[in-house]
């Protein structure tokens, strides 16, 4: 296998990589300082969250989560045989059902026990920005439907505001034949003037979430990110809006994992800790 492969893609569990050249495992020489961040902050807040009590787990969508996944496989065949896990959208659908776990749906199991996502940029009260990929619908009901939320991320996403690092704008998902006029009131009502409805890769027109819905992104100024309910709720009521991807209030803790390997911790109880695993 060459060094161009060794990159994981989102979607996959990453695996042990042989060298051609030399037979050895090189997967621990070629690191990758955010994959080995988001791994850190994946594989603590599972061992700190995902106990073998849990039996209903929500799992999030993103290039973190797969390392959340790893983690939780290594728990073994023995506790997991017992759980049945619920996936966010169809890259964590294939995530579970690559990993060997029992797949499950939210409207057969509506109290998860515990959900663990990414995020795109989470402030200083755990409020946080989702929907980078497109799913914060699925995602924003797992995380409401779970006793323990839980996000994971690198220490790129740890903001003490939102706006800071993210500049792409909040994800909006709104249903297609309203898009035109949701793009209207966040210009012209909201103050998002740079509004614009998400366009695909690779395809031709917008990007069509797992909903069959279409999403916009729209940028606030920094002083309107400094109430992000208040934002929240201004988009959600408007008409043809299906979810916003601002989450308020929601996570209990939020792991970021560092560039010196050590994990950062914020709690929404209050209280933080720099821990080294
Ligand atoms: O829609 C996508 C999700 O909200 C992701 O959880 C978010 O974009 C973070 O993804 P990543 O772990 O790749 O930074």
């Amino acid at each position: 296998m060459g060094i161009e492969s060794l990159s994981t893609p989102v979607g996959t569990v990453p695996a042990a990589v042989e060298s051609a050249e030399t037979g050895l495992d090189v997967s621990e020489v070629v690191k990758d300082p955010i994959e080995e961040a988001k791994k850190l902050a994946a594989w603590m807040a599972v061992d700190r969250h995902v106990l073998p009590k849990h039996k209903v787990i929500g799992i999030g969508s993103g290039s973190t989560v797969p390392y959340v996944v790893e983690r939780i496989v290594q728990q073994g065949e023995e506790v997991n045989k017992g759980r049945v896990f619920i996936p966010t959208g169809f890259q964590s659908k294939e995530l579970i059902v690559q990993a060997g776990l029992t797949l499950a749906e939210i409207d057969q199991f509506p109290n998860v026990d515990v959900t663990i996502d990414g995020a795109d940029e989470v402030d200083q009260d755990l409020n946080c920005i989702k929907g980078g990929g497109a799913c914060q619908l699925r995602e924003k009901v797992l995380a409401e439907a779970a006793k323990t939320f839980v996000l994971v991320a690198d220490y790129r996403k740890n903001s003490a505001r939102l706006g800071t690092n993210w500049k792409a704008g909040v994800p909006i998902e709104v249903v297609p034949f309203a898009y035109a006029k949701v793009l209207l009131n966040l210009r012209n009502n909201l103050g998002s003037k740079e509004a614009t409805l998400r366009m695909a890769k690779c395809k031709a027109g917008p990007v069509v979430t797992d909903n069959g819905n279409f999403v916009i992104d729209a940028p606030f100024d920094f002083e309107t990110f400094g109430s992000p309910i208040q934002l929240m709720t201004q988009i959600k009521m408007l008409t043809g809006v299906v979810e916003v991807g601002l989450f308020c209030n929601m996570a209990e803790a939020a792991y970021f994992g560092n560039q010196d390997g050590s994990v950062s911790v914020r709690k929404a109880a209050g209280g933080s800790e720099e821990v080294r695993p």
